[in-house]
């Protein structure tokens, strides 16, 4: 992940108005002769006119292509799309549309499915504390896959099975101990963490014991491995294909079966900056099935059939946050504060992982001289920045519409309603029209959560014992 420099400059320094860098843009964003973005078709000064700011507004031909794209590379595989990226209604019906599968990790994601009446068999379950009530909605729901992640859980789910009279197709989570170059927050292949049974300790191979040894409950069809996120580097995914291939023959010399399922998670990175460089999904499956079938067929199994689990690939690049100017403030010698309207509520990953972005001046061309500058957002702290180190005309002012790109995952799935705002819509543009797909939060929905008590609250309600007086 790029990290923010944290240099700061008021200097201003002329440089030419310049083209849309591809990789971060959504697949139909273009600029038009008057220097006005336009995205799915339409002018985002009449879109931000029609829904309002701070918003997100989603390439819909995008996304789909995208899901083509890693449909492609595993043509006889699963692509579940991962949705803790960005799940609603419209993007399950879209995902359900181009064939792909859905990964859900939560009672919450898996009602959005079930309320599209997503395919039950082309759904997988993760995470690390499934509750019960979660595991037996997920059974009832006939969830094509459940992941298992602790010892606890292999107990739980096999107790949920026998009580449905289902024989609960299961993978088992394994950590392979690849330390993915990515920020430690999102890194999960290394020994130290919360998620999957270790494969160094011995901890994966009895926990495969376990689950074949609850053949009655639970069908063991394979392993899973996901090594982290916003990885750009394919050796570790390539280590953990070949450590995984590895345990699938010691499970075949262990127990005599060979799982025919591997799924190797999400993780693919994108392009925040013009200098990230994303790998083509084409050439990571190339890679990913290279290894795969030469470790088979050095270990003499037959080749399983491969998952993957893409969520900031498919949905990232596809969506930008449009927000506009509200305040210029120049501290000489210092740095220059843009500030707009949303903020850490509905980007929470520069805060978090002190993560790297660009945004643009949408609306105008703005002068040729451009600042440095720190975007930053209305919560009341200081580190609510949207953008370390982005250069802005140096003209930019009050009513300005700036555009955030790549924005599409992990930004409204990790929203908040910090200082009582709402969180941002999500519109689908494509071809020139555009549909609310999330509507915006107002503070009617806020309140709607706040139970008025004035009885038990001292001021405005009757003190105990006045009642009645
Ligand atoms: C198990 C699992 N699968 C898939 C993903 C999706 O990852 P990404 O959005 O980086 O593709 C995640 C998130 O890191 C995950 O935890
Ligand atoms: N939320 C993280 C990714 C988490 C991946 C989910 N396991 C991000 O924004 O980069």
């Amino acid at each position: 992940m790029s990290q923010a420099s944290g240099a700061s400059a008021t200097t201003p320094v002329a440089v030419p108005v310049a083209p849309l860098e591809e990789q971060v843009w959504p697949a139909t964003a273009a600029l038009d002769s008057d220097g006005v973005l336009r995205v799915g078709g339409l002018r985002v000064d009449e879109l931000a006119d029609e829904f309002g700011t701070p918003a997100f507004f989603l390439d819909e031909d995008d996304f789909r292509a995208r899901a083509q794209a890693w449909r492609a590379g595993f043509p006889d595989g699963d692509v579940y799309y991962a949705g803790k990226a960005f799940l609603c209604r419209a993007v399950a019906r879209w995902v359900a549309d181009e064939g792909l599968s859905l990964d859900v990790c939560t009672g919450g994601e898996l009602a959005v499915a079930a309320s599209v009446d997503f395919p039950p068999a082309r759904l997988l379950f993760h995470g690390n504390n499934k509750s019960v009530e979660e595991l037996r909605r997920a059974v009832a729901y006939g969830v094509g896959r459940i992941v298992l992640d602790s010892f606890a859980e292999i107990e739980r789910l096999a107790t949920v099975a026998r009580a449905a009279g289902v024989r609960q197709r299961v993978l088992i989570r394994v950590t392979p101990g690849v330390e993915a170059h990515t920020h430690e927050y999102i890194a999960t292949g290394q020994e130290d963490q919360k998620f999957g049974f270790s494969l160094a300790s011995g901890a994966a191979l009895d926990a495969i014991g376990r689950v074949l040894a609850a053949t009655d409950a639970l069908e063991l069809v394979g392993l899973h491995a996901h090594i982290g996120s916003q990885i750009f580097d394919t050796a570790g995914f390539g280590l953990a294909a070949h450590r995984m291939v590895g345990l699938l023959a010691t499970v075949r010399d262990a127990h005599g079966v060979e799982l025919p399922e591997l799924d190797l998670g999400g993780g693919l990175g994108i392009a925040y900056t013009g200098e990230d460089a994303p790998l083509p999904v084409a050439d990571v499956a190339d890679r990913l099935h290279t290894i795969v079938g030469k470790e088979c067929a050095s270990a003499g199994l037959a080749v399983p059939r491969l998952a993957v689990e893409p969520g900031r690939a498919m949905v990232g690049p596809t969506t930008i946050t449009l927000y506009r100017v509200g305040t210029v403030k120049e501290l000489p010698g210092l740095r220059t504060y843009v500030s707009v309207d949303g903020g850490m509520s509905d980007n929470i990953r520069t805060a978090l992982y002190d993560a790297r972005y660009t945004a643009r001046l949408v609306s105008r061309p703005g002068a040729a001289e451009h600042h440095v500058v720190t975007l930053v957002g209305k919560h009341c702290e200081s580190g609510d920045v949207v953008a370390h180190d982005v250069s802005l005309p140096a003209d930019v002012a009050p009513g300005d519409l700036v555009a955030v790109p790549a924005t599409g995952a992990y930004h409204r799935s990790m929203a908040s309603n910090y200082n009582h705002v709402g969180r941002p819509p999500v519109v689908a543009v494509r071809a020139g029209a555009a549909r609310v797909v999330v509507r915006r939060e107002t503070e009617d929905d806020l309140l709607r959560l706040d139970v008025d008590d004035p009885a038990g609250a001292g001021a405005a309600g009757p003190k105990p014992g006045e009642a009645g007086r």
